[in-house]
Order: structure tokens, then C-alpha cells, then sequence
């Protein structure tokens, strides 16, 4: 028996019009602790780009790429897809999955890291739509967060070193990297990873933060300087989430007299709303404002060694010669993290 009969990638889910910004909105916050400020704010953030978030096509041609590096790997299953907050829904996907005789599922996230909003909530929403779908709902395995997965890291790297490139040559010279992920509470962070490990301040993820961005330096022509920021704050602001922010780091760097920052979004697997709005468009304007250099290099998206990526794992959790599966073999990755 084949050991799973069907590939599902599991996404955020966006808006793809200006009537569906504010439904898809209160899916995201339903039951969370969101100011309705921050609500209208990140809504406009949608209207400016017509109400379409990128992420929905990002996740098709995701899906498009994969389906054809599965065939020229020889690997025969159907591909589905599902979202958390949108249109298709996760929910109704399941179903389809069901009314096809899908009965196990090898899913993939478009989320790298491991902390709840990255992992738990995806299991947690997994449940639930397996749940609604009764007895013989599909069993879903989610694969391992990929963060030090290579295809991961070389995408970064190399759209690292395009971003330099793209920099004029006095202002590469004293380039400040900024690694940036989203922001998560601080309570939130400090609960991630494996239970019983000790991790630094901002939990498993923050030190799975730092283990990518040190990976990605190391693939670049020298050694840069290079810090981890956040972005993408939400909460109240009595709760404490994780700095610095992106655009108060720029602030001090540039009173320092950093001449330029090239911001890679390692926190992201492609270039959504929260890349293309709150660093081309906020960020971008701080740095012009500050009057220093600003570069952002691109998420990895659907660059050939990421797509590579997902059908590696495939293989990883299928087993290549006699059906074994491989999961208990070591992981391809390049960190030392534990999760
Ligand atoms: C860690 C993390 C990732 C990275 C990986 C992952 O986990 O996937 C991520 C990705 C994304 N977040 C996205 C959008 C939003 N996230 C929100 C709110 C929140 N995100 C959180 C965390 C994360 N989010 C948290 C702790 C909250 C607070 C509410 C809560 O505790 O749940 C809100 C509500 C309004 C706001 O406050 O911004 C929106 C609209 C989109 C879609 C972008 C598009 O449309 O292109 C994507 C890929
Ligand atoms: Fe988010």
C-alpha cells in the first residue's frame, strides 16, 4: 500500500477583492484579542493593492511548479489545496479529498518555523476540519517545520546576494543585514519548541531565526554585519511582542550612521502582504525618510530549489526504495535547532 495518496499544501488564505478584505479579516481575528484599530489599519493595507492579497496566486503557482517537479520525479499523487481563513478553505477541501477516496494525506505548510501561529494553529485547524468531516475523514501527517531545509536556505542566500548587488558599492560597504520575521507575543515566542529544551529569550523561534540568518551569511561573499528584527506587530499595545521592529532598528542604525540595510524577509516563505506592504511599502519609506539605502531581497516563492524542497520532503516522508518510511531517517537540514 502506498503510504500516502495525496499531497496537500496548506496556506494563510487573502482577499482577492475589495468586498472580501473585511470577511477574510474577521476569520483571521475571530476570537483573538485584536484592537479594531489595527483591523481597519491592515484592511487599507489590502485596499491599496485594489483588496487582492498576493498570497492566493503565490500558493497556485506553488502548486503548479510542484505538480510538475512531481512528475519528472516520478511521483504520482494528486495535489490539493487548502487555506485557514480563505477561499479554498481547508474545511471544503478535506471534503473533496474525502469524496475522491483520499484516504492519507502528506501535507505541506507555507509556513517554515515552529511556533503556534506557524505550526500548533495549522495541527490545531487540521483537527477541526477533520473533525466536522466525521469518521472516515482523510489522516493528514503535516511534514516537519523546513526552516534549515537547503531548499529554504539557498534561496534566501542567493536572493541575499542579489539584493547586494543591487546596492551601489560605498553603501554595500557598511550594509547593516536585517533578517525579518513576523512578530509573535513574547509569551507566545517563549512557549515555542520542544518541551524541556532550553532556548534563548524569544524561544525556539527566535533561535531558529538566528540559525537561518546565520546560514545565509555564511553563503554570502564575506562576512556581514547582521541582526534579526520583526515586523508586522498586532495586539494591543499593553501585550509584549517581539522587537525590535523593523523600522525603529532602521531609525538607530541610521542615527549610528549606517549608510543602507538590505532587509530579507526570512520569516516568510513568499512575498505576501505582510513583505509586499509592510517592508516595500513602510519600510521603503522609512528608509527614504532616514535618507540611508534600503534593499529587500526576495522571499524564496517558487525559486526551483524551494519547489525541489516540497518534493524532497515528499520523498523524506514516503520512503524511496521499499516503502520505508524515511521519517526515521536524520532530516536533510543544515541547523542544529530542535523542535
Ligand atoms: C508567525 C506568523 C506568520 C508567519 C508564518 C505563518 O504562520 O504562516 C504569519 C503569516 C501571515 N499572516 C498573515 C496575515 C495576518 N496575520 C494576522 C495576525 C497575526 N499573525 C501572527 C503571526 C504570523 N502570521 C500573529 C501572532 C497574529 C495575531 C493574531 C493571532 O494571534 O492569530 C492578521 C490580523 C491582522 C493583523 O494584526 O495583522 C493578518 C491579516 C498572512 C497573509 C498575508 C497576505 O494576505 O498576503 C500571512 C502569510
Ligand atoms: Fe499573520
Amino acid at each position: 500500500m502506498r503510504p500516502y495518496d495525496a499531497f496537500l499544501l496548506i496556506s494563510f488564505g487573502g482577499p482577492e477583492g475589495e468586498d472580501e478584505v473585511i470577511p477574510f479579516l474577521e476569520n483571521v481575528t475571530r476570537g483573538r484579542n485584536i484592537p479594531r484599530e489595527r483591523l481597519a489599519e491592515v484592511g487599507e493595507h489590502y485596499f491599496l493593492f485594489g483588496g487582492v492579497s498576493p498570497i492566493n496566486q503565490q500558493c497556485r503557482d506553488l502548486l503548479a511548479a510542484v505538480t510538475a517537479d512531481f512528475e519528472s520525479a516520478d511521483i504520482d499523487l494528486p495535489v490539493y489545496w487548502g487555506n485557514r481563513f480563505w477561499t479554498p478553505m481547508l474545511t471544503d477541501t478535506l471534503e473533496q479529498m474525502k469524496k475522491d477516496g483520499v484516504r492519507r494525506v502528506l501535507a505541506v505548510p507555507t509556513s517554515a518555523y515552529c511556533n503556534w501561529s506557524s505550526r500548533t494553529a495549522y495541527l490545531e485547524d487540521i483537527d477541526r476540519a477533520r473533525e466536522a468531516l466525521g469518521e472516515d475523514a482523510p489522516e493528514i501527517d503535516l511534514v516537519r517545520p523546513f526552516y534549515d531545509h537547503p531548499g529554504f536556505v539557498d534561496p534566501l542566500a542567493e536572493y541575499t546576494r542579489d539584493a547586494l548587488d543591487r546596492l551601489p558599492a560605498d553603501q554595500r560597504e557598511g550594509v547593516r543585514l536585517l533578517f525579518s520575521a513576523h512578530s509573535i507575543p513574547t509569551a507566545m515566542a517563549e512557549r515555542s519548541g520542544a518541551p524541556g529544551e532550553t532556548y534563548g529569550p524569544a524561544g525556539a523561534y527566535g533561535d531558529q531565526l538566528h540559525e537561518v540568518a546565520r546560514l545565509v551569511v555564511d553563503r554570502l561573499d564575506r562576512e556581514y554585519p547582521f541582526e534579526i528584527v520583526y515586523q508586522s506587530r498586532s495586539g494591543p499595545p499593553s501585550q509584549p511582542w517581539l522587537e525590535p521592529d523593523v523600522n525603529d532598528r532602521m531609525e538607530e542604525l541610521a542615527a549610528e550612521g549606517v549608510p543602507a540595510v538590505v532587509v530579507v524577509p526570512h520569516g516568510f516563505v513568499s512575498d505576501h502582504m505582510e513583505v509586499k506592504f509592510d517592508l516595500d511599502v513602510e519600510a521603503r519609506e522609512t528608509a527614504e525618510k532616514l535618507g540611508i539605502g534600503y534593499q529587500r531581497a526576495l522571499s524564496p516563492g517558487t525559486h526551483p530549489a524551494f519547489v525541489s524542497m516540497v518534493t524532497d520532503l515528499v520523498r523524506e516522508y514516503t520512503g524511496r526504495a521499499e516503502q520505508q518510511r524515511l521519517s526515521e531517517l536524520p532530516p536533510c537540514a543544515m541547523g542544529q535547532c530542535s523542535c
